[in-house]
Formats: structure tokens, sequence, C-alpha cells
């Protein structure tokens, strides 16, 4: 089973925002859900891990440091949709879907295999009917469907992704978690940032909560989320409410 262990990872930037000193494991067949104020180091966390930027300390997938691997096939390892899905270019939904298996092949977006990968992301990301719409005419929220459609086609060990539910509906929420738990079915490892606590309480495995470029504790969401954790990270007070499916909600009133 996939296994990614960071150890004493640091990456800061000039300005002196970044991450500090992070370890900790994520899992194949768990959903990791980051969370965390603004500016917490979220997605440099990402970011690091794709091995889009420097860090300093170790990331070892499986045992081996990711360091050591071609930039080549660290990306065939790694499926990432970004915060803000940067799509400038009028190919149609199906063409991005299936230029999701590029890290895997010069020749992978025309095979069958991957025609037929693309109609299911597509279905599961409820894009059957813009399929030949130009992705430079979709709405925010559509264009991040094509994003986490394109991951889910990529088929890596590893998604890494960052906010994908920030433009999404209730509905397609729904449709991007239920996706997620089939790719962890399937012995995927998914870590994904995300600002609704909720969504941490309802659907993560393991929870990451950072502040000020540090990971404050990360465990299962029961441990992690209490109220008083999450008061003092978010600065409002966070109350818990006890859902109908034997989760833990959580709620703030505006002062
Ligand atoms: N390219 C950059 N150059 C310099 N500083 C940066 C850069 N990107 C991020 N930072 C700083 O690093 C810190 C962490 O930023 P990061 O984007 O990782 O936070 P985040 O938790 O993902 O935030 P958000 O929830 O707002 O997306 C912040 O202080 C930010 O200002």
């Amino acid at each position: 089973m996939t296994s990614l262990v960071l150890d004493n990872v640091s990456a800061l930037y000039p300005s002196g925002g970044g991450v500090t000193s992070i370890s900790a494991e994520a899992r194949g067949g768990e959903i990791t859900v980051l969370i965390g104020p603004n500016g917490s180091g979220k997605s440099t966390l990402l970011k690091a891990i794709a091995g889009l930027i420097d860090y300093d300390g170790s990331i070892r997938l499986n045992g081996v440091d990711m360091e050591s691997m071609g930039r080549r096939s660290r990306a065939a390892l790694f499926a990432v949709v970004d915060q803000i899905p940067s799509m400038n270019y009028p190919f149609s939904v199906t063409e991005v879907l299936a230029m999701g298996r590029l890290p895997h092949g010069r020749d992978e977006p025309r095979k069958n295999s991957t025609l037929r990968s693309v109609r299911r992301a597509a279905t599961a990301m409820d894009l059957s009917d813009l399929c030949n719409r130009p992705v430079t005419e979709l709405s925010g929220g559509e264009r991040q469907r094509v994003a986490i459609a394109r991951a889910i086609v990529q088929d890596s060990p590893i998604m890494l992704m960052d906010e994908p539910s920030s433009a999404l509906d209730p509905g397609h929420v729904s449709s991007l978690f239920s996706s997620l738990r089939d790719m962890t079915n399937r012995g995927r490892a998914v870590i994904v940032t995300v600002h609704d606590v909720n969504l941490a309480a309802m659907f993560a495995d393991k929870v990451w909560l950072m502040d000020e470029g540090r990971l404050v504790r990360y465990g299962n969401p029961e441990d992690i989320l209490s109220r008083e954790r999450l008061s003092k990270v978010y600065g409002v007070d966070f109350r818990r409410y006890d859902g109908e499916r034997g989760k833990s909600l959580w709620f703030f009133e505006l002062d």
C-alpha cells in the first residue's frame, strides 16, 4: 500500500512565509484532508510534495526519496488539481480530460482505454453534456470539475487537490467526495485541502491541521477536530452539533 512520508519538511519563501518542520504520513486507501486558515501553508505543502518548489527535509514514497526520482517519473506519480485551474486554450472538455494521461506517455491520450476513462470521469463529475464545449467557455465550477475529472483520468497513486470544492455547489461537492472515495478504495492516496471544516469531519480518514506554516496536529478527525482547537486556530467560536450519521458537525456564529 502506498506510503508517503514527510520528514521535517520546510519550504520557505524569501518573504518568510511557507511551511516549517512538517513530519507526517499519508497512506494509500485514505483521504487526508488539510485544513487551516488562509496563509497557513496548505498550498505550499502540496507544492512541495508535488516537487513544484524546493524544500528541505525529505519526502519518501514507499521508502524512496522523491529527490532521487526524475521529473518525468515524479510527474506520473502525482495528479495535481490547482487551487485556480488555468485553462487558457479552447480545447474541448474531452481533449483536456484525455491530456490527463500525458504524464504516462505521449501516445496515452489517443488510446481507447483513455477514451473509456474519459467517459467514466466525465460521468462522475457530471460533464457528459459539456464534452464538446471549449473549456474557455465554461463557468468557474464547471472548469473546476474538468480539472478534477482530468486528475481522475490521470489515475496516479497520489492525488493532490488544492481546494477542489471551492467553486462547487453541494451536489457536486458530494460527487467529488464520492469520486475521491472510489480512488482510495482502489488504493490511491488522496490529499486534499478544504476550508469547510465539515467536509473534513464528514469525509476525512486523516486530518492535518495547519497554522502559521506548521502542522499543529494530525490524526483521525474525531481526535483532531475539537471546539477548543478549531476556535483557537480560526479565531472564531466553533460549536459542535451531533449529525444524524454519527459524525460531528461544526458551525460558528458571527459576532
Ligand atoms: N509565491 C509566493 N511567494 C512568497 N510568499 C508566498 C508565496 N506563496 C505563498 N506565500 C506565503 O506563504 C504563506 C503560506 O501560503 P499558502 O498559499 O501555502 O497558504 P494556504 O494555507 O494555502 O492559504 P489559503 O487558504 O489562503 O489558500 C503565506 O504567508 C503566503 O503569503
